[in-house]
């Protein structure tokens, strides 16, 4: 499977070092999230990929191949600062931008129409850029990401303050952008929606990709958690299970972390739930895209300190 590569990307500001080796790749058809803390490096690392900015060191390949000039052409990218002339009619807009990434008039005119239409500013062709709500200026910014039939798409924050249905479309593009074989990367600090939208996930820190892997992969703790739920318990009952680390417990529902994964791991909980009241509700904790997140940076944060 041929792949988008971030290979060892380095680059400081001064002294300050926004990158550090970053490595991940992408491969095509792929839909991949970019998450991190504000200030982690995912805006930097999409510039260098678009050649917007220059690495220290380091490269990003598609097909084993630097991104040169002429590849670059074929990307399709959305910049966080957005990118578009405000005082130029949407349609126009696009069709000049499809044409400045090598289509002909007609084609470019096909394809405009063919993306407003899609992203729902079909109406607002004759209009002004700067005449558009915030959030249908980002569906023209992701038309002009895709007018070219782009080759890799590479978008920064493209759900940034997007309505629900805009979501909606903006993940199905992306899902069916995905599905022709694009290798799909975008950054976001929706966790939910990268959760729900990506094959898989890196986290950056401070410049470094702290995990990366499908969510299956980034959910493989080493030990195993449980919940109960148990009404007329006496607050404390899971803390006599051999093994059990109580994470959190209201008196109610109890979150506990037991040893492994074990088959039956779970079995002396589950006994003494069952005798410390009426047990209402049992079953593996599965941690969110945010949980992980928070655990990884929280854990990196705890290892910079040591
Ligand atoms: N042009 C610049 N000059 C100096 N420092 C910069 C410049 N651009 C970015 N930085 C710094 O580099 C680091 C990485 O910034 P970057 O914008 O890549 O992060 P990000 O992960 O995209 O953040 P956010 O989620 O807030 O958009 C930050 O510390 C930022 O302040």
């Amino acid at each position: 499977m041929p792949h988008l590569e971030f290979d060892h990307l380095n680059k400081a500001y001064g002294s300050l070092r926004a990158l550090t080796d970053l490595t991940f790749s992408v491969g095509a058809g792929e839909i991949f999230g970019f998450v991190g803390s504000n200030g982690a490096g995912k805006t930097t690392a999409m510039r260098i990929a678009l050649g917007v900015l220059a690495a220290d060191s380091g490269e990003v390949r598609w097909k084993g191949q630097p991104l040169d000039l002429d590849m670059r052409r074929r990307v399709g990218y959305m910049p966080e600062e957005r990118g578009l002339y405000p005082k130029m009619k949407v349609g126009e807009q696009l069709v000049y931008l499809a044409r400045l990434h090598g289509m002909n008039e007609k084609q470019a005119t096909a394809s405009m129409e063919q993306w407003t239409e899609r992203l729902g500013v079909a109406a607002r062709r004759d209009d002004d850029v700067e005449k558009l709500s915030l959030g249908n200026q980002q569906r023209v910014q992701l038309a002009a990401a895709l007018v070219h039939e782009a080759e890799i798409l590479v978008l920064d924050e493209p759900f940034s303050g997007l309505d629900p249905v805009a979501v909606d479309v903006m993940s199905g593009v992306l899902a069916e952008r995905a599905a022709a074989g694009v290798p799909v990367v975008f950054s976001s600090h929706q966790l939910d929606l990268v959760e729900r939208l990506c094959d898989r996930v890196g986290i950056v820190r401070a410049g470094q990709m702290v995990a990366v892997g499908t969510k299956e992969e980034l959910r493989r703790t080493p030990n195993a958690r449980w919940r109960a739920v148990v009404d007329g318990a006496s607050a404390g009952w899971a803390r006599t299970v051999p093994g059990a680390r109580v994470l959190s417990d209201d008196g109610r529902e109890v979150v506990v972390e037991l040893t492994g994964h074990d088959a039956g791991v779970e079995q002396p909980l589950l006994a003494a739930a069952t005798s410390a009241g009426q047990l209402r509700e049992f079953g593996p904790v599965v941690p969110s895209l945010a949980d992980l997140f928070r655990g990884v940076v929280s854990e990196t944060e705890e290892k910079d300190a040591a």
